[in-house]
């Protein structure tokens, strides 16, 4: 498929029906349905294009904190309804999950809450503010036989597990060093977002370092033992002292059998790189890729969160180079222009439905990825992010 094809096919992807309704009393076939939290400006991207395309989803309903917003949404959006206030999402029986896109510091609250109404959470990352509130929550979802999955999108997308797989394939030897890289030129992310308040867990070792946080935990295929360096620049440090814009951090992994000493992993995530040149009015290059340098080669991935528009995995061995780009997972699920969130919500609702997904994040991956998050904080200086106050 031609890239413009790919990019035209993205945003005017098939409609198939949604699948039927048994008439049987009690059936739990027919598609998914989702309600969702808040007119969140991730939601048309990361749900409803990639529900349009599933038979198995359908969104009914968006709830706002303003009715007039969550009704303007829903019109923009094609939502058949809106209602005013998360709690209407939560008690409205024509929901059977959520998608909890709220401020990172809401959403222990607002997924406790969902799973006591007895729906399934597909919960926007990072998890939560802190791992002691993740584990809450699956420990919970498991006394609810309920799913919750933490959106790590690009980890369901075949480019991700193509370079994880090459890596594990032991081609190249043993992981000595991961380099991952997630930035944003300054202009994106506006001074009042989210992301630059602490008490809605903001911080961009939160935001953009917990992608890079998961995708080295991901290819060394452990979990760090330590931080050894986590240098942050401030956003405003006048209005927000415990706000980072930038993280540098490196992380260190235990050696396993056979090993003498552990890979590192060297992370950077900016939400706001300045300009250069002239009066820095030049927009610096975002950059997305992670590298893996093993003892007999290396390989990596440029443009890990969005390789449906265009990536490439390069592979360095003693073989010689070569060049691989995948955007199905050959003869299994998935479409070429298929993105990261819609492989995510097919598993999504595949786990739903009892099937067995393509691929998962498990909750135990979940809070390791919040530990890992929270030692760079505590490296950092500027602790870790507030706990939520709330209590079922
Ligand atoms: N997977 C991915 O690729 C991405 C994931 N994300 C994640 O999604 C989440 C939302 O990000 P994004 O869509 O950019 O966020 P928004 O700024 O759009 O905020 C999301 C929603 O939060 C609600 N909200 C509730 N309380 C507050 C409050 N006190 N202040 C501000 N908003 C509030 C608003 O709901 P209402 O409509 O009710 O007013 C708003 O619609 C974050 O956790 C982020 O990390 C973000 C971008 C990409
Ligand atoms: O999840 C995300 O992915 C893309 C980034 O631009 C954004 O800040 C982040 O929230």
């Amino acid at each position: 498929m031609s890239i413009l094809l790919r990019a035209w096919t993205i945003f005017h992807p098939p409609t198939p029906g949604k699948t039927p309704i048994s008439p049987e009393p009690g059936s739990k076939t027919g598609p998914v349905r989702i309600g969702l939290l808040g007119a969140a400006n991730i939601a048309p991207i990361a749900l409803l294009l990639s529900a349009r395309s599933c038979p198995d989803a359908e969104v009914t309903v968006v709830g706002a904190r303003s009715l007039q917003k969550a009704q303007a949404f829903a019109k923009r959006h094609g939502v058949g309804r809106a209602v005013q206030g998360y709690e209407a999402v939560l008690s409205d029986p024509e929901v059977d999950a959520v998608y909890n896109p709220l401020p990172n510091g809401l959403h222990y609250e607002w997924t406790m809450k969902a799973l006591q109404a007895g729906k399934h959470v597909l919960l926007e990352k990072p998890a939560t503010n802190t791992p002691g509130e993740a584990e809450r929550i699956f420990a919970f979802a498991k006394e609810k036989g309920l799913v919750v999955l933490e959106a790590f999108h690009y980890q369901f997308h075949p480019a991700a597990q193509r370079l994880h797989a090459i890596v594990s394939s032991g081609e190249l030897g043993r992981v000595q060093k991961i380099t991952a890289h997630l930035t944003a030129p300054s202009g994106f992310i506006k001074p009042d977002d989210i992301r630059f308040q602490y008490a809605l867990g903001g911080g961009a070792a939160m935001d953009m370092g917990c992608y890079v946080t998961s995708i080295s935990r991901y290819l060394a295929g452990r979990e760090p033992v330590e931080v050894i360096k986590a240098e942050p620049v401030l956003q405003d440090p006048g209005r927000e002292p415990l706000v980072d814009r930038r993280m540098e951090f490196t992380y260190l992994f235990p050696a396993l059998e056979g090993e003498e000493r552990g890979p590192t992993a060297e992370c950077v995530c900016d939400l706001s790189l300045p300009g250069w040149g002239p009066g820095g009015l030049l927009p610096r290059w975002p950059e997305m890729s992670v590298r893996v340098l093993c003892e007999a080669g290396e390989a990596g991935l440029n443009n890990f969160v969005m390789p449906v528009f265009f990536h490439s995995i390069s592979v360095r061995s003693a073989k010689g180079r070569r060049t691989e780009r995948a955007f199905t997972f050959g003869k299994g699920e998935g479409e070429q222009w298929w993105t990261t969130y819609r492989y995510q919500l097919q598993a999504f609702v595949d786990k739903v439905k009892g099937r067995e997904p393509q691929h998962w994040i498990t909750g135990e991956d979940t809070v390791g990825n919040m530990r890992a998050v929270q030692m760079v904080y505590e490296k950092s200086g500027l602790g870790a992010r507030p706990e939520s106050d709330f209590e079922l």
